[in-house]
């Protein structure tokens, strides 16, 4: 579909204020641009996730994740270019739209990291990713700031999703929570954070390498009992997210015949990359302390069994090369994170941080505001 077609059903979708999300998965250049646009306006949810759709769901997870079901809804696909080197400079970008919120921020982030500082040195967590939202002043439209993320973020997921009863929510995130396609799962460790200055052959303190490696040792210890032989991990590499770096190891392996996709997804969800470690200690300093409500961030989303179909083509002598079909049903989820949530003419942003014994409250000040800039740099024209 053209992509002019592809944008106005978008906003006819919004128009008549039926659910729809439209997402470009990372990595190529010419990458499609995909949509599912519900046709009736019921609200669906899902608890077991055995449904075939597309998922919203909150850090909480006690409460409500949101449904698009494949047979609710109409696909579309277009091509959406990115611009080459769109990642570049975007820490330069100076244009950055007015923040509506007060000063006091600041200080209030402050103290609430070195609330969590004390927490640990008491013994009662390992790590806790403490978060803020930021208001800021947008002129543009959902739809620009959409195509801006699809333009500037080619590495990302990058998302635009509607809910009468969620609202508008657009991200650009760097982190996958799950891949799973038969009985073959992927998964990341990601954490640590550095601004990106134009390489990625970059020094990390020891401070970093043991936050990321917290999460790694979590993600092994939370899925040993649900995997069949071992667990298979990358070298610990950096890698980029626009104007940012982190450090990262692939994860992957095969799923034991018994595992069901809830209680996959629960074992991961949420990660010490968002949520902190032991996980029930850290969530529960989180809600109580944040002060404010995470909604969607730093929950996930993406693609829930949806029909993937294989063509392959058989190379065996004396046969004409025939095409085999193979269906199956494929899980893609995304954490979210460098998101918002748009609101008439401001942006509401959400930015955290991990917070370890080590950590120095104003660098994780000036961590979380560099990581507003991923967002506000798609805010202005
Ligand atoms: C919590 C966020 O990001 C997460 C926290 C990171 C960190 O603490 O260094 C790095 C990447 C993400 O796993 C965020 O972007 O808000």
């Amino acid at each position: 579909m053209k992509p002019e077609l592809f944008f106005e059903k978008l906003e006819n979708q919004l128009l008549d204020e039926k659910p729809f999300v439209a997402y470009s998965k990372p990595g190529l250049r010419e990458r499609e641009t995909k949509a599912w646009l519900q046709i009736t306006k019921q609200s669906f949810n899902t608890k077991d996730f055995t449904e075939s759709g597309f998922v919203f769901s909150p850090f909480n997870a006690a409460e409500k994740t949101y449904l698009i079901p494949t047979e609710d809804a109409e696909e579309i696909t277009t091509e959406y270019f990115a611009e080459e080197n769109s990642e570049e400079n975007i820490s330069e970008a100076t244009n950055f739209p007015p923040v509506l919120t007060n000063a006091k921020t600041q200080k209030q982030h402050e103290e609430l990291i070195q609330r969590g500082i004390e927490s640990i040195e008491k013994g009662n967590f390992e790590k806790v990713v403490l978060s803020r939202s930021e208001k800021v002043e947008t002129q543009l439209k959902a739809i620009e700031i959409f195509k801006n993320l699809l333009k500037k973020y080619d590495s990302a997921f990058v998302y635009f999703w509607y809910h009468p009863e969620t609202g508008i929510w657009l991200g650009a995130t760097p982190e996958r929570l799950l891949e799973v396609e038969r009985n073959k799962f992927k998964t990341m460790a990601l954490a640590g954070t550095q601004p990106y200055k134009g390489t990625i052959d970059v020094h990390w303190r020891e401070k970093e390498i043991d936050e990321q490696q917290i999460v790694t040792n979590a993600i092994f210890e939370n899925l040993k009992d649900k995997v069949s032989g071992s667990i298979k991990k990358s070298e610990l590499y950096t890698s980029r997210a626009g104007n940012l770096l982190h450090l990262k190891t692939d994860i992957q392996g095969a799923l034991d015949k018994s595992t069901k996709l809830k209680q996959l997804i629960m074992a991961l969800h949420p990660t010490p990359a968002v949520c902190g470690l032991p996980k029930e200690k850290a969530k529960s300093f989180i809600l109580e302390n944040e002060n404010y409500n995470r909604e969607f961030y730093s929950g996930f989303l993406g693609e829930l069994n949806i029909k993937s179909e294989k063509k392959r083509n058989s190379n065996r002598r004396n046969q004409e090369n025939q095409a085999y079909a193979s269906i199956s049903k494929k899980t893609d989820l995304f954490v979210n994170l460098r998101c918002m949530k748009l609101e008439a003419g401001k942006a509401n942003l959400f930015v955290g941080g991990g917070i370890t014994k080590d950590s120095n409250p104003t660098e994780e000040w000036e961590e979380t505001v560099n990581k507003t800039h991923t967002i506000k740099s798609v805010l202005v024209k």
